[in-house]
């Protein structure tokens, strides 16, 4: 059997069922351990780097599984976790799929299933060796969308093909450019990014190909431009759609020769650079209405990739939370591992319009707004909150009733509509006359759906 690459750590206090599980693991996984208590679970992922963890909830110690889970993604972001809790207890798969578990299982679990899933994770080649790792770091993403942007991108980075990423603001357009960058055989190389919109032409152009003394007023000294700084690395062309036409004709011309001459120099240099561009419009139609050239847009355009705005792709957000969670209690040295359901649920169904960024902005306000150690509906700041959503169009944004009806389909009217007041009443902090008014419903006729649901 192929096996795969990568460690594996069981935890679980009944030493009989981890022993069986690595067992089991190790016909597929060479590196399979157990752990029978939290703290020898906690020194493993310490020590060894572990790439999955299994870990069943009930530890019967001071600790649960949450607790190792946490641990795992703060020691590595890009650990998977798969919790096993009792049947009854799927309170604890939801917080763990919202802390961003990977996967969470309820009792009696299927051995090949769980193989299976370990295999998915860490895959093989088909000669027995395992896949080269390939990392993302801090790159979180699970949602089919993002699945098939990895796929192509593992194909990619290795190369020199220059690469287009398309996606709004905040999408993670330079995350992904740096991951390109660090996957490829310049990574021992600069990384050079370069924002074209905002700047002038002249501007510009002394920061790309840069300027020899006395070039111009202020020019005190010789000064490399970027592309030069980026010799043997990877240029990246944030916002390459603002870039000034006859820029754009100048970039063309060294992209093809290599051949960079510096403002007012009169020797050129020689340089060999990747370049990764990006930008937030549609460049073919800018090529069409002639903002755009269109050889430019052909060169930098090896492989182009779009990345989905975050409210195409829900399902990304526990797993993002969770890390920007971990990341802002580090930061604002708090202790919060917990968001209850309805908070959760504000957050999967806004329509995120500054995308990942804003996320990251809006958990670390809620951190700081957080009296206890749960994040919850008041702790969400009112711009993400409830109403714009169920309001329906806002302006100058999508239409979201697409995704709001999306959540409910398959479910009776009774059950949205519970769900609806429930919801509106968290929004209102139970004061029943506003939310009466936001249903556009008599309050009595509030007070009696609370009592007929039992809200
Ligand atoms: N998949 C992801 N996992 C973790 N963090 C992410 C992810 N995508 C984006 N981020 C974070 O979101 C923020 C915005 O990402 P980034 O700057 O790469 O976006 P961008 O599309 O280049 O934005 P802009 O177009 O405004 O320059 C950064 O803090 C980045 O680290």
């Amino acid at each position: 059997m192929n096996k795969t690459k990568g460690k594996v750590l069981i935890v679980d206090d009944d030493k009989d069922h981890a022993d069986l599980l690595v067992e089991s693991l190790q016909k597929q996984c060479s590196n399979a351990i157990a752990a029978y208590t939290a703290a020898s679970a906690k020194s493993a992922i310490d020590r060894d780097g572990i790439d999955v963890v299994i870990v069943d909830y009930d530890l019967r110690s001071d600790t649960d599984g949450l607790d190792i889970l946490q641990y795992a993604k703060q020691a590595k972001s890009s650990t998977k976790v798969i919790l096993i809790a009792d049947q009854n207890n799927t309170v604890a798969c939801e917080q763990a799929i919202r802390m961003g578990a990977y996967e969470a299982l309820t009792k009696p679990v299927d051995v090949d299933s769980l193989r299976l899933m370990v295999s998915k994770i860490l895959p093989t080649r088909g000669d027995g060796k395992a896949v080269e790792d390939f990392e993302f770091p801090g790159v979180i993403s699970r949602s089919h969308y993002m699945q098939g942007i990895y796929k192509v991108l593992r194909r990619v980075a290795p190369t020199n093909i220059s690469v287009l990423i398309e996606g709004e603001s905040g999408t993670g357009k330079e995350l992904l450019a740096r991951a390109i960058h660090e996957n490829s055989d310049r990574r021992d190389n600069a990384f050079k990014p370069i924002n074209c919109a905002g700047l002038t032409e002249s501007l510009l152009e002394s920061e790309l190909f840069g300027h020899a003394k006395g070039a111009f007023t202020g020019a005190t000294a010789d000064r490399k431009g970027i592309l030069e700084q980026a010799d043997k690395g990877t240029l990246f062309l944030d916002e390459i759609g603002d870039m000034p036409l006859s820029m754009q004709a100048k970039l063309l011309r060294v992209l093809e020769d290599g051949i960079v001459v510096p403002v007012g120099a009169t020797k050129a240099v020689v340089v060999d650079v990747r370049v990764v561009a990006a930008t937030n419009h549609d460049l073919a139609k800018l090529v069409e209405e002639k903002k755009f050239r269109q050889d430019l847009y052909f060169r930098i355009k090896g492989v182009s990739l779009t990345i989905p705005p975050l409210r195409k792709r829900a399902e990304d957000i526990p797993e993002l939370f969770g890390f920007f969670l971990r990341q802002a209690c580090e930061e604002l040295g708090r202790d919060i591992h917990r968001i209850t359901e309805s908070a959760m649920s504000i957050l999967q169904s806004y329509h995120w319009p500054g995308n990942i960024r804003q996320l990251r902005h809006v958990i670390r306000t809620m951190v700081v707004m957080c009296d206890g150690d749960t994040l919850d509906v008041g702790d969400i700041p009112p711009d993400v909150h409830l109403v714009k959503r169920l309001s329906g169009r806002v302006e100058g944004q999508p239409d979201m009733s697409q995704d709001f009806v999306a959540q409910f389909t398959g479910r009776s009217l009774e059950e949205v509509e519970r769900e609806h007041i429930r919801r509106t009443l968290d929004y209102t902090n139970g004061n029943r006359a506003e939310a009466a008014k936001i249903l556009k419903i008599g309050e009595r006729t509030l007070y009696r759906k609370i009592k007929e649901y039992d809200l």
